[in-house]
């Protein structure tokens, strides 16, 4: 069980089967940080991210994903608690993870009259521990690899939003790198850029590399994540892969009848479950059944079917319930 604490407020409702630490990029443990004047950023986070997820890390605005992401980094430390980055303790371990980790938190300074290509060149330089004699042939791959290629010459002001999130995630790619972790990856973009930087994510996660990235955007973590941490007010409220996030909030049919004890009872025939019957409807949960198929069998029974509905809850009713507040899923 993850997510739990002493705290007072409404427990975490956490769905989540965790892996053990040796499966995981990134484990967190009562992670909490305080800052100076007392607010409590992030309270006593337990988190476990499976290696080669693209894990979601959800919650709305200042719920305090950054300022975890700053912890797993090592760039501020934790008031209390601990947490590992590819099985290294932070930050005592930074030196061994980090050459394994890309990041972008706030998004580099690119310099605007630059190309893509010489904005890279010089952000490689800036790293001590990279061979300068292999830095054209690294920032080669990684524009390769974010599909800037073919704009490597381009100077950096002409790029659209899309293309300069793009390098920024290039710039974590000068490496091999095991973990990626992008914040806020696709603010501000267009819906043409922010397509841009989902298939990238996706295109990335597809060699076993682990996308840690963070969204207040449900509609956006739910078309390209595996799997989902939900913060709230600094604390997370669940995580577990999308399925399990899904488990308990079955999609349900609705069968409008004038026959409702004939419908329940075909209904229970074919093994819905939680069958409920109205004065002219039926409901019923759908589970792995075809909606076809119980329809044809009703209309087969002589069901006589004026009205015949799915209905799915979306990640977003379940997740305004968790968090108290909506998210912004159009962007
Ligand atoms: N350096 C700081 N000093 C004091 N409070 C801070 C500091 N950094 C963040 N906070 C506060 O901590 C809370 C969590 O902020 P954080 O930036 O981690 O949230 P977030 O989920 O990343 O939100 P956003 O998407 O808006 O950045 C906010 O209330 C914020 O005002």
């Amino acid at each position: 069980m993850t997510g739990e604490g002493a705290h007072e407020a409404a427990p975490p409702r956490v769905t989540h089967t965790e892996a053990s630490p040796g499966d995981c990029s990134i484990v967190a443990r009562g992670l909490t940080k305080r800052f100076r004047g007392g607010q409590v950023a992030v309270d006593d986070l337990h988190l476990s991210v499976p290696r080669g997820s693209v894990f979601g890390f959800l919650g709305p605005n200042g719920s305090g994903k950054t300022t975890t992401i700053r912890m797993l980094l090592g760039l501020i430390s934790p008031t209390s608690g601990a947490c590992e980055v590819l099985g290294r303790p932070m930050p005592g371990g930074l030196a061994s993870a980090l050459p394994k980790v890309g990041a972008v938190v706030e998004g580099p300074a690119f310099y605007p009259y630059l190309s893509g290509q010489a904005n890279l060149l010089r952000y490689d330089a800036a790293d001590p521990k990279a061979d300068p004699r292999t830095a054209r042939q690294r920032v080669g791959a990684a524009l390769d690899r974010v599909g800037l290629g073919a704009a490597a010459g381009k100077r950096y002001r002409a790029y659209s939003l899309g293309m300069r999130q793009r390098l920024a995630i290039a710039g974590a790619l000068l490496g091999p790198r095991e973990l990626l972790v992008l914040d806020e990856p696709t603010n501000g973009l267009d819906p043409q850029g922010t397509r841009e930087v989902r298939s990238l994510i996706k295109e990335i996660a597809s060699d076993g590399t682990t996308v840690f990235v963070s969204s207040h955007l449900l509609a956006e973590v739910e078309q390209m994540c595996t799997d989902i941490g939900v913060m709230r007010t600094g604390r997370l409220v669940a995580q577990g892969t999308i399925a399990e996030l899904r488990a308990g909030h079955e999609p349900r049919v609705r069968v409008e009848t004038p026959h409702p004890a004939q419908a329940a009872s075909v209904l229970n025939r074919l093994g819905l479950a939680r069958v409920r019957t109205g004065e002219d409807d039926v409901e019923a949960e759908l589970g792995g059944h075809a909606p076809e198929v119980v329809c044809a069998e009703l209309v087969g029974d002589g069901v006589a079917v004026r009205g015949f509905t799915v209905v799915r809850p979306s990640l977003e009713e379940l997740f305004v319930g968790l968090t108290g507040e909506g998210f912004d899923v159009d962007g």
